[in-house]
C-alpha cells in the first residue's frame, strides 16, 4: 500500500454564468445561471514513503485543486484519495496529524502576534508534547535560521523570512507527508536556496515525503526526484526530469566566439543551406539546430574546417524552455519504453 494512493481523481467546480443584455444585473440575482467547471479531470497516481515528487501544469491546470483534495480541504467530486490510509476529506484532524502544508501565497502563521504564538498555537492544536515542542523547535528554528525572529510580529517579517517560519510552523508535529505549494514563489536567489536546503535536508534525513507544485524549474532540479505533470485536469507525464531533457530537448545550440566580429560574420555564412538558424552577436556566433534532424559532429566539423573559433561552447535547450514548450504543444507518443519505474512514462489519460 503506497502512502499517497490517487485514483480517478475528479473535482469540479459551479460557477456563476455572467448574463448580458437587458437588466442582466437583475436576471442573475433572480434566477442564477450556473457551469459546472472542470478543475481536475481525471487523475490517478501513488506516491511511496520517502519520495519526493513536483507537481507541475500550467497556470490553471489543477494542481492547487489537487493539493487541496489531498489535505481534505477539499472534497472530490469523483474518484478516490488515501493519504496514510485516511481518505483526508472525512477524516481532515486524524489526517493533519499526518501532513504538514506549506502555501507560498497564503499564511497560517497569525499577522499581528509574534511568531512564537502561532507556534504555541499548534502545539496545542496538534497536542504536541512540550518535550517534542521545543525539541523540534529548537532544531528547525536553527537550522532555518529564525531564532531572532520568533518574537517578532509575522507583518514585520520579510517574505524570506516568513517563508522559513511558515515552513517551521508546517512541521512542529512532526508530519510524514508534506504537501508545498510554491514554497518559494517571490524569493530572492539565496533565499529560494536556503529553503530548498532545508527541505532537502528534511527529505534525506528525517524521510519525509515530499510533494512541490513549483513554478521554478531550479526547485524540481535540487528537490525532486520524480515530476508529475498535468494539464487541463489530466496527468499528462510521470518519471524523471532527466527523462525529458534526453528524449524531448530537440533544439541545441553551438556557441563560437572569434577574433572579431567579421569572422563571426563569415562563420555565419559556412550555414547557409544547412537547416539550422545562425545568429550573429557581437564576437558569437550561435548556431540552432534540430539534433534530431542534423547532427552535431556534421556541423562542428564543418565549422572547425573553415574557421578557427577561439571558445566553442554547446547548450542544450534548458529546462524552462522545454517545460513551456511541452505546456504549449503537449506531450505526445511514447518516446521509447521506460528502462525503470522513473524514467518516464507518457500518460495517455
Ligand atoms: N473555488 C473555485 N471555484 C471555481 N473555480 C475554481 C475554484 N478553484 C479553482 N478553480 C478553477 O479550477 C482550475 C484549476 O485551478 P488551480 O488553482 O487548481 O490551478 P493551478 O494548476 O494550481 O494553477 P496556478 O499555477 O495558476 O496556481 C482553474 O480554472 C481555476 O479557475
Amino acid at each position: 500500500m503506497s502512502l499517497i494512493e490517487v485514483k480517478h481523481l475528479r473535482k469540479t467546480f459551479e460557477t456563476d454564468v455572467r448574463r448580458t443584455g437587458r437588466f442582466a444585473t437583475i436576471r442573475s440575482l433572480i434566477k442564477p445561471e450556473k457551469r459546472e467547471m472542470v478543475a481536475v479531470e481525471d487523475i490517478s497516481f501513488s506516491i511511496e514513503k520517502g519520495e519526493s515528487v513536483a507537481y507541475l501544469g500550467p497556470n490553471g491546470a489543477g494542481k492547487s485543486t489537487t493539493i487541496k483534495m489531498l489535505t481534505g480541504i477539499l472534497e472530490p467530486s469523483g474518484g478516490s484519495i488515501e493519504v496514510a490510509g485516511l481518505i483526508p476529506h472525512k477524516s481532515r484532524k486524524m489526517s493533519s496529524y499526518q501532513i504538514g502544508v506549506v502555501f507560498g501565497q497564503r499564511s497560517q502563521l497569525l499577522f499581528d502576534l509574534p511568531v512564537k504564538d502561532s507556534y504555541d498555537l499548534l502545539r496545542y492544536m496538534y497536542s504536541i508534547s512540550w518535550e517534542q515542542y521545543h525539541r523540534n523547535l529548537r532544531e528547525f528554528a536553527e537550522v532555518l535560521e529564525v531564532e531572532h525572529l520568533l518574537n517578532r510580529p509575522v507583518r514585520t517579517l520579510s517574505l524570506g523570512q516568513r517563508m522559513r517560519c511558515e515552513i517551521l510552523a508546517s512541521l512542529l508535529h512532526e508530519p510524514d507527508i508534506l504537501f508545498l505549494d510554491e514554497p518559494t514563489i517571490g524569493l530572492d536567489v539565496v533565499a529560494k536556496e536556503r529553503i530548498r536546503a532545508f527541505i532537502e535536508k528534511i527529505n534525506r534525513e528525517k524521510g519525509v515525503t515530499l510533494l512541490l507544485t513549483t513554478h521554478d524549474m531550479h526547485d524540481i532540479e535540487r528537490l525532486c526526484h520524480r515530476t508529475m505533470i498535468i494539464d487541463k485536469g489530466h496527468l499528462i507525464y510521470d518519471g524523471s526530469l532527466q527523462h525529458i531533457r534526453d528524449h524531448y530537448a530537440t533544439e541545441r545550440q553551438i556557441k563560437a566566439t572569434f577574433e572579431d566580429t567579421m569572422l563571426a560574420e563569415a562563420a555565419a555564412s559556412l550555414f547557409i543551406g544547412f537547416n539550422v538558424h545562425t545568429l550573429v552577436e557581437e564576437r558569437m556566433l550561435k548556431v540552432s539546430y534540430d539534433q534530431h534532424h542534423i547532427d552535431t559532429s556534421t556541423l562542428l566539423k564543418h565549422l572547425l574546417e573553415h574557421t578557427q573559433p577561439r571558445d566553442l561552447t554547446m547548450q542544450d535547450e534548458n529546462i524552462d524552455a522545454l517545460i513551456s514548450r511541452i505546456y504549449r504543444e503537449g506531450i505526445s507518443g511514447s518516446p521509447q519504453e521506460p528502462q525503470h519505474e522513473l524514467e518516464g512514462v507518457v500518460v495517455s489519460s
